[in-house]
């Protein structure tokens, strides 16, 4: 069954928005379901200088697509679009598939800027977001669940402007879902975190897909984004390019081997050498050593001189592929 509604409902919102084309709405909440689907989307900030263009995305229950793209390339400005809050031209169509949910109960963003109230405690904004969303009969179990999954509780009614960046960063991302929507937009959620906050948000972002929650995250390392999503798209020139699931673009990548040692050339002064090959299988290693310059050939080392100071094998990492992908 589908409804027909314009995205988002002015209703929705508090700032006129220009909407990004058409919204359905039908049943379906499935894990592989796809709740949401954008098509041909584009956005302009200034007529004629396009950020996005022709855009398709399709974001599946149980799955956390990575968006990579370099600095600039529009992954904000997608994730606005999607959610129809940005001003500017814009084209094509986004369609839910939420069970007939209004857009601002089936999608919640976390933006890259932190969005809260300095002088209110954590509670109370996370509790003034869920009384907004859910209205006050939801709003009470809906605050106290958020604020045990974020480990808000020793913060809970400190006021805002007396934290440290990183727990901001997690009320506001707290505060971003506390109407515990199917949808979930992440722009650089672990931006100013610590190691235990961070896998706290991995935790979080693994919890929801395992709820069966649509998640489309951004985040400026490629080990975040490896840690946070399933799949992954790549954004460039405005365009998006499917490159499928996180494992399969992973195991396309080569492994590598880095051997670092010294040859003492006139004593005490050592020439220090690294050699890093890019690999496949331990095989290809074995195959390419026999390519290496004979005076830092294994079998040679002692022969030579050479002191082995480390052997380092690396698994395949987004790194290298994020690298060349995000490139000129
Ligand atoms: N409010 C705005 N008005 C005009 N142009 C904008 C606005 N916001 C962003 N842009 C431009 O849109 C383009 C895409 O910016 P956006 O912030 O979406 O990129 P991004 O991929 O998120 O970058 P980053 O990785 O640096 O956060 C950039 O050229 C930027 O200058």
């Amino acid at each position: 069954m589908t409804d027909k509604n314009t995205f988002p409902e002015k209703a929705d919102f508090q700032d006129p928005i220009k909407t990004p084309g058409r919204l359905r709405q039908s049943m379906g909440t499935a894990h592989g379901t796809v709740l949401l689907s954008a098509e041909r989307l584009s956005f302009a900030f200034t007529p004629g200088t396009p950020v996005l263009r022709d855009v398709s995305l399709h974001l599946k229950g149980g799955t956390s697509v990575g968006l990579l793209g370099a600095n600039g390339a529009g992954k904000t400005t997608l994730l606005g679009a999607l959610t129809g809050t940005l001003r500017g031209t814009t084209g094509g169509s986004v369609r839910l598939d939420v069970g007939g949910l209004p857009a601002r109960r089936a999608i919640g963003f976390a933006t890259q800027a932190i969005a809260l109230y300095p002088v209110l405690t954590v509670e109370e904004n996370v509790g003034h977001l869920a009384r907004l969303l859910l209205g006050r009969g939801e709003a009470k179990a809906a605050i106290e669940r958020t604020l045990e999954e974020f480990a808000l509780g020793p913060i809970a009614r400190t006021r805002v402007h007396h934290l440290s960046g990183g727990q901001r960063r997690l009320v506001h991302l707290a505060a971003s879902f506390v109407h515990a929507p199917p949808i979930r937009l992440l722009d650089e959620p672990t931006v100013a975190l610590d190691f235990e906050a961070r896998q706290l948000v991995v935790r979080r972002v693994r919890a929801w897909r395992e709820e069966g929650a649509a998640v489309l995250v951004t985040a400026h390392y490629p080990e975040d984004i490896e840690e946070l999503s399933t799949e992954l798209v790549l954004l460039r020139d405005g365009k998006t390019r499917d490159l499928g699931a996180l494992g399969t673009v992973l195991s396309s990548q080569a492994r590598t081997l880095s051997l670092r040692g010294a040859r003492p050339v006139s004593p005490p002064a050592d020439a220090s050498w690294e050699l890093t090959l890019a690999t496949s299988s331990l095989e290809e290693v074995r195959s390419k050593l026999g390519e290496v310059p004979s005076d830092v050939h294994l079998s040679e080392l002692r022969l030579s001189g050479n002191r082995l100071r480390d052997i380092l094998l690396r698994d395949p990492s987004l790194s290298a592929f994020a690298r060349e992908s995000e490139g000129p």
